[in-house]
């Protein structure tokens, strides 16, 4: 993470006692660039247009002027008679932000959690489930686009009179999940002057339309970084694969034969590839969750929630979003009608945004669409100051798609970022046999099968998590979401792989049989993340074939 040097350090920004206190106990040592350079200004009272790289802290950057402001009104009021009122507005793109959002904003209001409340709008709940908590009038309201103008249309929330500050999270999201429409009904609710704070990872024709429409006479933040980290804390490879069978072939190397330290994300491209390589993985023993816009909002969380309390050790995502509207063309019309009579949530996402902790790996099972959702699924590692690595794999079609996020990359960077990664296929051709058995097994009706399982399982997880596990939240653990789907269809000796299976340079040192521990719950505290595993050792969880034995004949290690 690229902490500002010269810049003042939380301390001397002028934060309340309390928030400099929670910034400590999250660990915070010092603010990062964009942090060091939006509070200032927010503080000031200046509207911004922040773009900062993924995993960059514009949550802090936004959050801590916002709490400062809404603790400066509250000492105000506590000397004369101003009414409680809703203040801050954050509008996020999607119900996993939000409840990250939330999160966040809980923890640095955790020493003055009596003075600032924060309504959480993304929970599934109906509407008039939160209608009481709106009628206390929090300080925050954080919600999207969507769900806050229902609100506003059904009064159940009012911000004309009230409104001091708006925050437009992932701005560039809002728009290409087609939130445009709701943004324009929703500032016609809005007072006529409120400071304006816009955050967003790209900047794109879209953000500045909405920057017209929100932001009065902004400063334009725009450190001067790439949106991802550089080599020496991401490392990015291109994995060139001459057929499907060789992506699940290698991948099932890279995770059963331990080739890949640490948890990891794959990203697919349709929900139906998610599910065919979550049971894929299921014949080889492999756990995995997966992630996509069909399971419901209070799962989808309750997944991110426990992967980041270290029960998972593998997520399978399907980052289905809209493109963005071509350069120059108005936003998109909203995606709801679509999406919904499929089953699918608009309001879904998973590569933006979303601060999975101590991910050691983003494994692109399938070239992203565009450039940014490349950045977006990638920036969910390697965050703050951690290390990450990339692997993207791509098959001859997919190989123009690649070139076009490598040329993006380089000219960003001024040098090439995705490396080749020289990998031997012969060392893991011995494989070969079983990962076609398991391709052959999850045939499409598996595939088909295991959807709907899932989708039945989620929706009574969803209902348990709604009933049983608010009451009983030191309980939620016993909810898995990693559970197989299809044992009808495992093969049993897939789990082990003998031996004589293992490349010769690895027998011996891998343990592709060894149970993986069931229950790892890590420390919640900001020092307890960032002294990770991923940040321990040598930083590269790729360690394929580091202990190759000398004389060895051994499969090409990434180049360090
Ligand atoms: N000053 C800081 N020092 C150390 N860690 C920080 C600091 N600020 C934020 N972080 C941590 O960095 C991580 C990323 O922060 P955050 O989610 O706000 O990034 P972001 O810029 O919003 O990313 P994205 O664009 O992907 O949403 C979080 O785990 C957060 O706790």
């Amino acid at each position: 993470m690229a902490a500002a040097v010269a810049a003042p350090g939380f301390e001397h920004m002028g934060l309340d006692g309390r928030l400099l206190r929670a910034v400590a106990e999250l660990g915070w040592a010092t603010p990062t660039a964009i942090q060091a350079e939006a509070i200032p200004l927010a503080l000031e009272g200046r509207d911004l247009l922040a773009r900062a790289r993924t995993g960059s802290g514009k949550t802090g950057a936004y959050g801590l002027p916002l709490l400062q402001h809404l603790l400066r009104v509250k000492e105000a009021q506590a000397s004369s008679a101003v009414a409680q009122a809703v203040r801050a507005l954050v509008l996020v793109p999607s119900k996993e932000l939000g409840q990250q959002v939330v999160r966040s904003l809980r923890q640095l209001a955790a020493f003055c959690a009596r003075d600032v409340r924060v309504a959480d709008l993304c929970a599934e709940t109906d509407l008039a489930a939160q209608r009481p908590v709106l009628m206390e009038k929090p300080d925050v309201v954080v919600g999207t686009p969507g769900r806050v103008l229902a609100h506003l249309s059904a009064r159940s929330l009012s911000l004309r009179h009230s409104l001091e500050l708006l925050v437009l999270d992932e701005a560039d999201l809002l728009l290409s999940f087609g939130f445009g429409e709701d943004i324009k009904s929703l500032l016609c609710h809005l007072p006529k002057i409120y400071q304006a704070l816009l955050m967003s990872a790209t900047f794109s024709a879209d953000v500045e339309a909405l920057k017209e429409l929100v932001l009065h006479n902004p400063v334009t933040l725009r450190p001067p970084e790439p949106r991802l980290p550089g080599s020496s804390q991401l490392r990015q490879f291109a994995v060139r694969c001459g057929t499907e069978e060789d992506k699940f072939l290698l991948l099932c190397a890279l995770l059963k034969l331990r080739l890949l330290r640490g948890r990891a994300l794959l990203f697919v491209s349709t929900l139906a590839r998610c599910y065919r390589l979550k049971l894929f993985l299921e014949q080889f023993g492999i756990p995995a969750c997966a992630l996509n816009s069909e399971l419901p909002a209070r799962s989808r969380c309750h997944v991110i929630t426990q992967f980041n309390r270290g029960i998972y050790d593998y997520i399978v995502a399907t980052d289905e979003e809209a493109p963005a509207a071509p350069v120059g063309q108005p936003p998109r019309k909203k995606r709801k009608g679509a999406a919904q009579s499929k089953g699918k949530d608009p309001e879904y996402g998973v590569a933006r945004g979303i601060d999975f902790q101590n991910v050691a790996a983003v494994i692109n099972f399938d070239v992203p669409p565009t450039v940014d959702s490349y950045i977006h699924r990638v920036g969910r590692t390697a965050r703050a100051d951690n290390p990450g690595t990339a692997l993207t794999f791509a098959l001859p079609e997919e190989q123009d798609g690649l070139a076009r996020i490598e040329d993006a990359l380089a000219a960003e960077n001024g040098e090439s970022m995705l490396q080749p990664y020289k990998f031997s296929m012969e060392e893991i051709e011995a494989l070969r046999y079983r990962c076609r058995d398991a391709m052959r097994s999850v045939t499409k009706q598996a595939v088909k099968e295991a959807r709907l399982r899932e989708i039945k399982d989620e929706l009574l997880n969803s209902e348990k998590l709604k009933v049983y596990f608010e009451d009983n939240p030191r309980d939620l653990h016993v909810l898995r979401h990693d559970k197989p789907l299809h044992p009808a269809i495992v093969k049993p000796h897939l789990r082990n792989v003998p031996e004589y299976l293992v490349p010769p340079s690895l027998r011996g040192i891998t343990k592709p049989n060894l149970k993986k521990r069931k229950w790892l719950r890590l420390p919640r505290t900001g020092a307890g993340r960032r002294g990770s595993s991923t940040s321990r050792g040598t930083g590269n969880p790729l360690q394929s074939f580091k202990y190759a034995r000398r004389g060895a004949k051994r499969p090409a290690a990434p180049p360090s």
